[in-house]
């Protein structure tokens, strides 16, 4: 896999598992506390309206009880009068207290006085009868016989529907203010929840809720008063209130503030991922630049170096410090290597023994002569030289001497020519060849036969016949510039033409220098 695509690879990758993380963060814990939040607040709402309902009538109980255990309202029961009524228990009274009903009964349960607001009027004679001639061990409203018998000041609270509307009752036992003495009968106080009380709690409370008569369903809503937990979200909830003695309910509905999880907002979703693409295309760009950059250009320098041998430096100024560190030790090997090639390459153009140039060196060298030759008609002048009688000079001296020869004729060879424009070279075996780019015939014969001269005068002992040292035979072909056609002939030409000179030199008496221009 390469690089390019292992980015592309590391980019899908990422995108795919910041979505994963994303959706898993919403689904696993940002839904849940959201739904354990709206929950908690459905729950808070259905507490407090419990506690206002409750409150309303709590208070009714309180009022009930201040009434009823009073002196005068005990005498009030034993000699009822207008009087007292004015006095003591106007209509605007109770109004303003928000009761809606009072009833004040005897010890036998028989009616003694009782105020009624217009709301209730309707049910006047339903709660009339329902308190004195119901079946008591039903309703349980008034005081038991056996409460009357204990002549202790006695409560009952709770509510009733009654046509289809939700009524808070309290009754008390009608005793002096001591709270000890005889019962003379029971007060019994109600409060209907209207419209305008429902408006006041809901403004009081914040909380929106209606009550309304229904039927009873065996199937439907828990009791309101017994209810404890709600443990799903809705939108509103409802509960049921019910009398104890018959089968008529209202319903009571909760209207919840929040009503829903929130829904996902794809618009947001999409630009959350766009930020999630770009975010990981930046650190993709950062790590593209500080990682992968380096080592596409450390593999690319490697890859230059195997098809044409150069290798380049590689920088290192990386912002990651192991990419300088392999820089660096790339930079010291690519030092090293360039050394032992440079060496390697010279020892390709060095004659091991002599030190001098060898036959490639030399055919290196010729390819520029020969080019300047044929396109600048620039001449130039070749000369073989060739040691006389060699094989006689081993023979006597053994192999390592004429070693030993064939490098102090290369070293004199090579400075006879140092003042001249030209390469030495040894050619092979005991022959040499030098090239100057000197074309004029009247100056390359004087070397030559100077040359013959030195090497002879080297007094290097070599006797055949009456000859007494070592010499060389020289054949010279002098490339005038100026040829005509110069381009057909290459080289070779040239040195094989000077070497029919040289071996004209070795024909006619060796230690000699034979000369030709060259012949098209
Ligand atoms: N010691 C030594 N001898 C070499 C080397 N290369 C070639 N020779 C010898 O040089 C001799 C050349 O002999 P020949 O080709 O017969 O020519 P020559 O004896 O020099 O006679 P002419 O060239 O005709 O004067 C051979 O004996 C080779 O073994 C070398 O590197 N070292």
């Amino acid at each position: 896999m390469t690089l390019k695509r292992f980015s592309l690879f590391l980019l899908s990758s990422l995108f795919v598992a910041i979505c994963c993380l994303l959706a898993s963060i919403y689904y696993f814990f940002y839904l849940p506390g959201i739904k354990a939040e709206i929950l908690d607040q459905q729950q808070q709402e259905f507490n407090l309206l419990h506690s206002a309902l409750s409150l309303s009538k709590n208070s009714l109980t309180t009022l009930c009880y201040d009434y009823a255990v009073w002196d005068e309202l005990v005498e009030f029961v034993k000699n009822p009068t207008d009087e007292f009524v004015q006095r003591n228990m106007p209509d605007n009274a109770f109004e303003a207290a928000n009761i809606d009903a009072v009833l004040l009964t005897d010890i036998n349960n028989q009616l003694v006085w009782d105020f009624q607001h217009e709301s209730l009027l309707n049910s006047r004679q339903s709660l009339v009868n329902l308190i004195t001639q119901g079946d008591a061990a039903l309703v349980k409203i008034l005081p038991t016989s056996a409460e009357i018998a204990l002549q202790k000041v006695s409560s009952r609270s709770g509510y009733l529907v009654l046509n289809g509307q939700l009524i808070y009752f309290s009754n008390t036992t009608i005793l002096p203010s001591a709270a000890v003495g005889e019962i003379v009968g029971s007060l019994t106080m109600f409060r209907l929840l209207d419209s305008a009380l429902i408006k006041d709690i809901s403004q009081l409370s914040l909380i929106d809720f209606s009550i309304q008569p229904t039927t009873k369903t065996t199937n439907t809503s828990d009791d309101f008063f017994s209810f404890q937990q709600i443990e799903t979200i809705s939108p509103s909830h409802t509960w049921l209130i019910g009398n104890k003695f018959d089968d008529e309910v209202v319903l009571v509905t909760l209207n919840h503030k929040k009503v829903s999880l929130p829904r996902l907002d794809w618009l947001s979703v999409m630009l959350l991922m766009i930020a999630a693409v770009l975010i990981i295309s930046l650190s993709l760009m950062m790590l593209s630049k500080w990682l992968i950059s380096p080592l596409i250009q450390f593999n690319q320098n490697i890859n230059d170096s195997s098809n044409d041998g150069l290798m380049s430096k590689m920088r290192s100024n990386h912002f990651i410090d192991e990419m300088d560190s392999i820089s660096n030790s790339f930079n010291q090997l690519l030092q090293k290597f360039n050394a032992q090639q440079n060496y390697l390459e010279t020892l390709t153009v060095q004659d091991a023994l002599t030190g001098i140039t060898n036959r490639r060196g030399l055919e290196a060298f010729a390819k520029d002569i020969v080019l300047r030759w044929h396109t600048e008609q620039k001449g130039f002048s070749t000369m073989m030289i060739d040691v006389d009688h060699f094989k006689a000079f081993n023979d006597q001296y053994g192999h390592l001497e004429g070693d030993n020869a064939l490098v102090a004729v290369a070293k004199s060879l090579a400075e006879q020519v140092s003042t001249y424009e030209a390469i030495v070279s040894r050619y092979g075996g005991e022959e040499f060849c030098i090239i100057f780019s000197e074309c004029d015939p009247n100056i390359i014969r004087p070397i030559a036969e100077k040359i013959c001269r030195a090497i002879e005068q080297l007094h290097m002992p070599n006797k055949i016949g009456n000859r007494q040292w070592v010499t060389v035979s020289i054949g010279v072909l002098v490339v005038n510039g100026e040829a005509t056609h110069a381009t057909q002939y290459s080289f070779s030409d040239v040195l094989q033409q000077a070497d029919e000179q040289l071996y004209l030199a070795k024909q006619t008496g060796r230690n000699t220098v034979k000369l030709q221009c060259f012949a098209q």
